[in-house]
């Protein structure tokens, strides 16, 4: 224990003892956080998915944001990579590199959050790094996942043919951050606000459409930049030309009644991220059996597009039908 501006700290490894052991009590592997390194099993006929991804404050989250929101958005937006990639979650990593005015308290709250997270996302801590800095705060989680050999679902492999699906609604989490940050002058009732403010913070990885995805999908990606820079990231990967028909992207009803009086905010919605729903192709002859699936597990499940022949890139549609250009758009960190 450490005296530190007064309160007393844990320090580094009864942090790690007290509150993050707990967490990892479901991988025999982790060792209860005690070894240099854990150690996994992959059965013979599974291949391992890894993706890791990072969020630092004030570029993926406001420097108040509550401790046990950020651990779910941590944990769910790696989850969405793997959900994406029609891929069972296995175990993940953890890097925390927190400013050393992060008291205890701050570390309990977060280890409570991604103990809520896991329980959700049935996946355990597998072990991670603690690490000061003198710059932001930021968390690192590299997830692991298992498919079937052979069978993770690539961006590439959209065809002449597909059709184009998204689940869940898209925007909500770009209307919640402009809320988030007072960009919004009209007026929100508080059921709205609250539901657009949780899609930002709480995002729900579509892990219970996995199963699906890995029997229909033949593309797939999961939406971080926006709708309509990911779709291009997945036409490009693939070489086809996707077209978007914004008539038929999915918005939840806090996001059409925002619309209602502000219709610029269309192009938030399309373009802003954060969406963390997952956008594939899959057969267009196989959309009755997707709205099916999409149905059984509780996931919405839309059609918004297609292949078609031409040149790889994305045409959108817009709300009269015809085509229009919504410039590159999209979430870019340099
Ligand atoms: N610093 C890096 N080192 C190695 N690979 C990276 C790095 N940053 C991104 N990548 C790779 O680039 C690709 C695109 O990354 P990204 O856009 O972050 O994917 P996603 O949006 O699905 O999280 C991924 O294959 C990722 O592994
Ligand atoms: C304070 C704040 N500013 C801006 C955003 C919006 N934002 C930040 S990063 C990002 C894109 C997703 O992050 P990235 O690191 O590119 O995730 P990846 O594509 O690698 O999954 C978005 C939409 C936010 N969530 N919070
Ligand atoms: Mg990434
Ligand atoms: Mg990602
Ligand atoms: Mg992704």
């Amino acid at each position: 224990m450490t005296s530190q501006g007064g309160a007393v700290s844990l320090g580094e490894f009864g942090r790690i003892e007290r509150f993050f052991r707990p967490l990892a009590v479901g991988v025999p592997g982790a060792f209860d956080l005690t070894d240099d390194a854990a150690v996994l099993d992959v059965p013979h006929d599974q291949q391992l998915v890894v993706t890791t991804d990072a969020m630092v404050s004030g570029v993926h989250f406001l420097p108040n944001d509550n401790p046990a929101d950020l651990a779910w958005k941590i944990l769910a937006v790696n989850m969405s990579d793997l959900a994406a990639k029609g891929a069972e979650p296995l175990a993940y990593s953890l890097v925390t590199s927190l400013p050393k005015s992060i008291g205890d308290d701050w570390v309990e709250a977060f280890a409570k959050g991604l103990g809520e997270a896991q329980r959700a996302f049935k996946v355990n801590l597998l072990g991670g790094d603690t690490v000061s800095t003198s710059g932001p705060l930021s968390l690192t989680i590299t997830a692991l996942g298992l498919v079937p050999r052979n069978r993770m679902i690539r961006r590439k492999g959209a065809k002449l043919g597909d059709a184009l699906f998204v689940t869940g609604s898209i925007g909500d989490a770009a209307l919640g951050l402009k809320l988030a940050q007072g960009a919004l002058t009209q007026p929100v009732p508080e059921a709205d606000r609250a539901y657009l403010l949780s899609r930002l913070r709480r995002p729900a990885p579509r892990l219970d459409l996995v199963a699906s995805l890995r029997v229909f999908g033949t593309a797939a990606l999961d939406i971080s930049d926006g709708l309509v820079a990911d779709l291009r990231h997945m036409a490009l990967t693939s070489k086809v030309r996707l077209v978007l028909d914004v008539q038929s992207v999915p918005l939840s009803g806090p996001a059409l009644r925002l619309l209602v009086g502000a219709p610029t905010l269309r192009r938030t919605i399309l373009t802003g991220g954060d969406d963390y729903e997952v956008a594939f192709t899959a057969p267009a002859d196989k959309a009755e059996d997707i709205a099916a699936a999409g149905q059984n597990a509780g996931i919405a499940v839309t059609r918004i597009g297609k292949v078609i022949d031409g040149e790889p890139g994305l045409d959108i549609l817009g709300l009269d039908g015809a085509e229009t250009d919504l410039g590159p758009g999209g979430w870019r960190h340099f």
